[in-house]
């Protein structure tokens, strides 16, 4: 009998493989960075193939580092950043173009141009998105535009599009299955949500033919069995979920009104609204959170662009700090009387605001501004936000909204942040004793499909936290810090 699961978290900025056992316990793990292009101002690539190379070396590593053999491993799920998009020829398997990153804002005058024929409601009602460079759906047109052949070469049938995870399974199946699931579907813009298929009418605005779409199934499914050759046995691959539905699972976040957040490179708060897709009036997304037996669970959605990136920045752009974790040392030592703000709009504005072209901004700074102040403002940036998506959750969810957030992602090794964050939004922050929640989602599903783990119910009493933190500001001084940052958004944004 197989004792572990294999996870593929694919990321934006790493891959990562991780096995779990039969507790959910993270026995071992692979983890391998990889390139980011930015070819153009507001333009993010990935070379697809160093998202396949670091999946299957992390895949290798992964079980080298456990000591054990791809016959222990029961099933393979599969978990990915979202948006990103990948067209490739289905003859060769090679991709025409490199990956379009979620975070690209190359399709904006698409968007706009969208927009001014009056079609933002006509997405929005039925993908609960907006018209936003975001999404795959833009992302596909401009490659099908731009690359020499492409159009003629997907009319005829010769491409196939797909989300990170629809690319992997691809290549994992040796090209035999081209399929994704309902989260990942529901980020592309041309995916009913409701009706639960691609939409004809979407797909025709766009110009984008129904022949390059994979097959939509369950989260929780069976999407082939991998080429036998590229681990020396043929493992199931059973679980499929965009990342932050995933990590919404592995925070067994499974009762309406429950909400978590991922601070990754960007930051996701999703709340489980069950099965009724609620429509925001506060240009939240409505999204699915997964999909078992045919049923999708929905959610509502924040998402900012930049919340580790502010980070990276910190280290890799203006290199102040070493390493990410000297962040929250810098801010812990920052001059308190200066009260520095940065709005990290480097790709646009998220949730709120949906502004794809306004650009970062720093508010405050003195001659005695220095390092610290801006590590500050750049952990602090990521708390205000967090605050802006949760106001609007709280002003469009009109069932019992949880008051504690679960968290996760890289960003909350950060007890600095962690315990900002809870001061700002005057709210019980919890840290649960896994952190590679995102990964565990996939595991779980995956497992949850061969019977390996148990239903949602035993799983969700295994989530434990590590730490909760509470906050210690006075409402007054949270609602004076709060006002101060969104007086300097409003001054970031395009149309003040
Ligand atoms: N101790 C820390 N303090 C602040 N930020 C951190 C810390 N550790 C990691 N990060 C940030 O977390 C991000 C990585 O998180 P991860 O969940 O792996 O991201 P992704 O899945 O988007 O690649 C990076 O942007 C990094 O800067
Ligand atoms: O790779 P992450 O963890 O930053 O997640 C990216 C999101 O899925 C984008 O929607």
């Amino acid at each position: 009998m197989s004792r572990y699961i294999l996870a593929f978290d694919q990321g934006t900025t790493s891959s990562r493989a991780i096995i779990f056992d039969k507790d959910y316990m993270s026995v071992a793990i692979g983890q391998q960075e990889f390139t980011q292009h930015y070819p153009n101002s507001g333009w993010v690539e990935h070379d697809p193939e160093d998202i396949w190379r670091t999946t299957i070396e992390t895949g290798k590593q992964a079980l080298e580092n456990a000591r054990i053999d791809i016959n222990d491993i029961a099933a393979i799920g599969i978990t990915n950043q979202r948006e990103t998009t990948v067209i490739w020829n289905r003859k060769t398997g090679k991709p025409i173009y490199n990956a379009i990153v979620w975070q690209d804002r190359r399709t904006a005058e698409i968007c706009n141009e969208l927009k001014q024929r009056g079609l933002e409601e006509t997405f929005s009602k039925k993908t609960g998105l907006l018209l936003d460079p975001y999404f795959s759906g833009t992302k596909i047109a401009w490659i099908l535009d731009n690359v020499p052949g492409a159009r003629n070469q997907a009319e005829n049938g010769e491409l196939a599009f797909g989300t990170i995870d629809c690319f992997l399974l691809w290549r994992l199946t040796g090209g035999k299955i081209h399929a994704t699931d309902a989260t990942n579907a529901s980020r592309t813009l041309i995916y009913d949500i409701h009706a639960g298929g691609w939409s004809d009418e979407l797909m025709d605005i766009l110009r984008i033919p129904k022949s390059m779409l994979p097959d939509v199934k369950d989260s929780a499914g069976n999407f082939g069995t991998t080429d036998p050759d590229l681990f020396g046995a043929p493992v199931q691959i059973t679980g499929v979920a965009g990342d932050q539905q995933s990590a919404t699972i592995g925070q067994a976040c499974f009762n309406p009104g429950m909400m978590k957040s991922t601070y990754g490179t960007g930051c996701f708060a999703l709340l489980n609204t069950g099965d009724t897709p609620v429509k925001s009036k506060h240009k939240l997304l409505t999204t699915i959170a997964y999909q078992l037996d045919g049923k999708p669970t929905y959610a509502l959605e924040g998402s900012i662009f930049v919340a580790g990136a502010a980070v990276q920045w910190l280290r890799d752009g203006l290199k102040i700090i070493g390493h990410a974790g000297q962040s929250g040392e810098f801010a812990e030592d920052a001059d308190p009387n200066q009260s520095v703000i940065l709005v990290p709009a480097f790709v646009g504005l998220g949730v709120p605001h949906w502004d794809a072209e306004c650009r970062g901004a720093i508010f405050g700074l003195t001659r005695a501004t220095g390092p610290r102040e801006l590590a500050k403002a750049a952990l602090e940036s990521v708390c205000y936000q967090t605050r802006d998506l949760l106001n609007a959750m709280h002003a469009d969810y009109s069932g019992n909204l949880d008051t504690v957030l679960r968290v996760d992602g890289g960003m909350v090794a950060s007890n600095w942040t962690m315990q900002r964050l809870a001061d700002m939004l005057g709210a019980p922050v919890d840290r649960p004793v896994s952190t590679e929640t995102t990964a565990l989602g996939a595991a779980y599903l995956a497992g949850l499909k061969i019977g390996f783990y148990p239903d949602l119910e035993t799983f969700s009493q295994a989530w434990k936290c590590e730490k909760q933190f509470t906050p210690a500001w006075s409402d007054d001084q949270r609602e004076a810090a709060y006002a101060r940052w969104q007086d300097a958004v409003r001054r970031t944004l395009t149309n003040y």
